[in-house]
């Protein structure tokens, strides 16, 4: 964070750090996931912060579109030589993944990187769907930036059903060559991030056909720009989306192929190869592996969910203790408006929901690191549990998100709806992640069908994998016993996600008996599947939460531990609260224990109220990564206002020339 002298601090802030009464940098090692980590994503700020700070000199916001995808990639280069020349150094490949360099991408880009899916997807499907011969070929290209790529899955006509991908890739033993062609307009590649004006390469993922047999969908590497004139090639046909709600300057692309060749080495064969005499080679155990790049991508959604949140949650309780509105006692001087309950009802489940997020996305990374092992070895078995972990959690974590990160803005007011409060553009932001990468309701079906799954081997006895070991204890089907402590607490969300799932399981089972097929059963219950996939994800992060804080401030300093458990705490109470329907229908839970939730939830508001900035400064945003008005570390709000609203092309000169061409002449009548 960029501190600045005392003096300048808003005083209000000052008296707010000076209440807090935990230790910020214990809290942020917990959230960074240990002290090494901090000190690594520090040492990475450190570098590439001190170019960052002179990098813009016009706000982005006041510059046209073209003007900020040209503003963008002159970024995206400085960047990527930070990147390749100084932070690669630091920690290696693994700084690809590292919060360092997620963070310092912030300081750059206000909104998105042309180069984000180059990094993002691109580098991750040639190491997770290449063999070594193509990585060594591909990676290191990749990495010194000598080729830019994207991932063009996603079609004008499908995104959702991958299998229903129109784009063709037909082998020709003749050449050696598949041909790479798009039947009908709905068969347009649109969306790929980077696509439109800035890649050089692309991973298409297309139906394959050799020997006149179609294998379904496989990813190829397919050159689309010339290196030296970066013109399309022949055949090629590629470029912008059009105007986006955010990722404006992601560049975001469609792409056509007219009978276009690609050499056979081409095609990632990690999962399955095409010989030279065109036989089709399957070397996958699963199915689906394919599909690892998005189950990658979706693993780190979570963590990102929680990036941005704790972001708007800086933003708006900083600007909370420094804003002051409302006499409600005659006499008495304005509250800050942190002090309003209401307030801190909309605020401090964005800090604990960051948390959550946060520690339930690490812990999902070391089981997607688990996993991935368990894969080198040959061993699949784990890979449906991960498909439905990771779908259901980035489903819930972006959702989440987005709707708190919008509930930050409304907790600031009108000054929330300033672009300087940079809350409007991080919504735009992370609204999308709800979409891409697999749409919210689409992945919390696919969930439900291992929830269904694993209800019925719950009934039948069968051992169960952990992640739903609880349906076992449930499939007695009788009322948990209500207790606020937070082990009844999450039994009691246990209990309500295995009675919504046993719901949907016999839902089915009854239409399937009355002669409904068992594909419309299924969509006949997908209402329900749903919330009971939600409600399934919503008691593996409690667990997962509380799991996590228990461990991690076991060896940390008694009031850390206290303050991390009370956030912990107010989650759980917060959707005990908000599910209350639920309990009262899978547990014992009564009106007057739902009373005493609700004093409970009070009662902690209050707690964490004194602690409040201490905790978003436990974030450790620095003021070049928040980008915003309303929640620089010094708290000077009001100057930042006006400081940016003069920056407004708008006032570069006192009278405009609309008024002479327009204004004036209608006032005279000449118009
Ligand atoms: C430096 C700056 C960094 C900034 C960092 C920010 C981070 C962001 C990074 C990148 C930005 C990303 C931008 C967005 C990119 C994209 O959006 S790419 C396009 C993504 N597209 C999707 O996600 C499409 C969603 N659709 C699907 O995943 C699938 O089609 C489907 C799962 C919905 C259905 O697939 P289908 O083939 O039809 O399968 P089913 O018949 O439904 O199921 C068959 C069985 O297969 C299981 N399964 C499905 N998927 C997987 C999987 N991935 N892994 C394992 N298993 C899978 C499924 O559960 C079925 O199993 P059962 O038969 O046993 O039930
Ligand atoms: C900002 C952004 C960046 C993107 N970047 C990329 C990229 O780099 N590369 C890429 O390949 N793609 C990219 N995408 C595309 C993205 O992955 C898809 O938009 C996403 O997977 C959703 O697919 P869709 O648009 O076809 O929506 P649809 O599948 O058409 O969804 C529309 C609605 O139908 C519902 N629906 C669809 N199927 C079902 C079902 N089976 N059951 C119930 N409801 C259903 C959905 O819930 C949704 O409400 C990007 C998208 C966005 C917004």
């Amino acid at each position: 964070m960029t501190k600045g002298t005392q003096a300048d601090v808003n005083p209000d802030l000052k008296k707010e750090r000076l209440k807090c009464n935990f230790n910020i940098q214990e809290v942020t090692f917990i959230i960074d996931g240990g002290k090494d980590k901090t000190l690594q994503r520090k040492k990475i700020e450190d570098v590439a912060l001190n170019i960052a700070a002179s990098i813009d000199e016009v706000p982005e916001e006041c510059l046209n579109l073209k003007e900020r995808y040209d503003n963008a990639v002159r970024k995206s280069c400085v960047y990527s030589n930070i990147v390749k020349n100084e932070l690669l150094e630091i920690t290696g490949l693994e700084a690809l993944g590292s919060p360092g360099l997620r963070r310092t991408a912030d300081a750059f880009f206000k909104d998105v990187s042309p180069f984000m899916l180059h990094l993002g997807m691109f580098v991750p499907t040639i190491i997770g769907q290449c063999t070594p011969e193509q990585q060594a070929h591909w990676l290191p290209k990749a990495l010194e930036m000598q080729i830019i790529g994207a991932y063009a899955q996603t079609e004008l006509g499908h995104g959702t059903f991958i299998r229903g991908l129109e784009t063709t890739a037909t082998y020709d033993p003749a050449t050696e060559e598949f041909v790479l062609h798009s039947p009908t307009l709905t068969s347009t590649k649109w969306w790929a991030g980077g696509l439109g004006n800035t890649a050089n390469h692309c991973i298409v993922v297309a139906q394959l056909y050799t020997k006149g047999q179609c294998h379904g969908t496989h990813p190829f590497i397919v050159p689309i720009r010339d290196l030296d004139t970066h013109e399309p090639f022949p055949g090629v046909k590629v470029g912008d989306v059009g105007i986006r709600m955010g990722f404006n300057t992601a560049d975001n692309g469609f792409l056509r192929f007219n009978q276009y060749r690609i050499p056979r080495e081409n095609m990632m064969m990690k999962n399955a190869k095409v010989m030279k005499d065109g036989t089709y080679v399957k070397v996958a155990r699963h199915e689906k592996l394919t599909y690892g790049t998005m189950v990658f991508v979706r693993v780190t959604l979570v963590m990102e969910a929680a990036f941005n949140l704790a972001k708007a949650a800086t933003i708006a309780v900083r600007y909370s203790a420094v804003r002051r509105q409302s006499q409600p006692k005659p006499g008495e001087p304005e509250p800050q408006i942190l002090d309003y309950p209401t307030q801190q009802h909309k605020l401090f489940i964005c800090i604990a929901t960051a948390h959550a997020l946060q520690l339930t996305g690490l812990w999902l990374w070391r089981t997607f690191e688990a996993v991935l092992a368990d894969m080198r070895k040959g061993d699949t078995d784990s890979l449906p549990e991960l498909h439905a972990l990771s779908s259901c959690l980035k489903a819930v974590s972006t959702s989440d998100s987005a709707a708190l990160i919008e509930q930050c803005r409304f907790a600031c007011g009108g000054h929330g709806y300033m672009l300087s409060s940079n809350l409007p553009l991080l919504y735009s932001f992370v609204t999308a992640t709800r979409t891409y990468e697999g749409d919210y309701t689409v992945l919390l079906l696919q969930t439900a069908r291992f929830l269904v799954k694993a209800w019925e081997q719950a009934e039948s006895g069968k051992v169960l994998t952990p992640t739903v070991a609880y349906l076992a204890c449930a499939a007695a089907k009788e009322k948990v016993v209500w207790s606020d402590s937070v082990d009844g607490m999450i039994r009691s969300f246990q209990a309500v996600a295995a009675g919504k799932i046993a719901a949907c399981a016999e839902n089915i089972k009854r239409l399937t008996k009355t002669g409904t097929s068992l594909e419309d059963a299924w969509q006949l219950s997908t209402v329900r599947l749903v919330a009971a996939s939600e409600a399934h994800c919503r008691a593996m992060i409690c667990q997962a939460y509380w799991h996590e804080v228990t461990r991690l401030t076991a060896s940390c300093s008694a009031s850390v531990k206290i303050v991390m458990e009370q956030l912990a705490t107010l989650y759980l109470v917060y959707w005990a609260l908000e599910t209350t329907g639920d309990l009262l229908r899978y547990s014992t839970i009564c009106e007057s224990e739902l009373n005493k939730l609700q004093l409970k939830y009070e009662e902690l508001l209050a707690l964490i109220r004194p602690n409040a900035v201490g905790l978003v400064d436990a974030f450790d945003f620095r003021d070049e990564i928040l980008h915003s008005t309303l929640g620089a570390y010094d708290g000077r709000v009001y100057e930042r206002l006006m400081e940016e609203a003069l920056k407004s092309p708008l006032n570069e000169t006192s009278v405009q020339s609309s008024f002479h061409k327009y204004i004036r002449p209608l006032a005279k009548g000449k118009l």
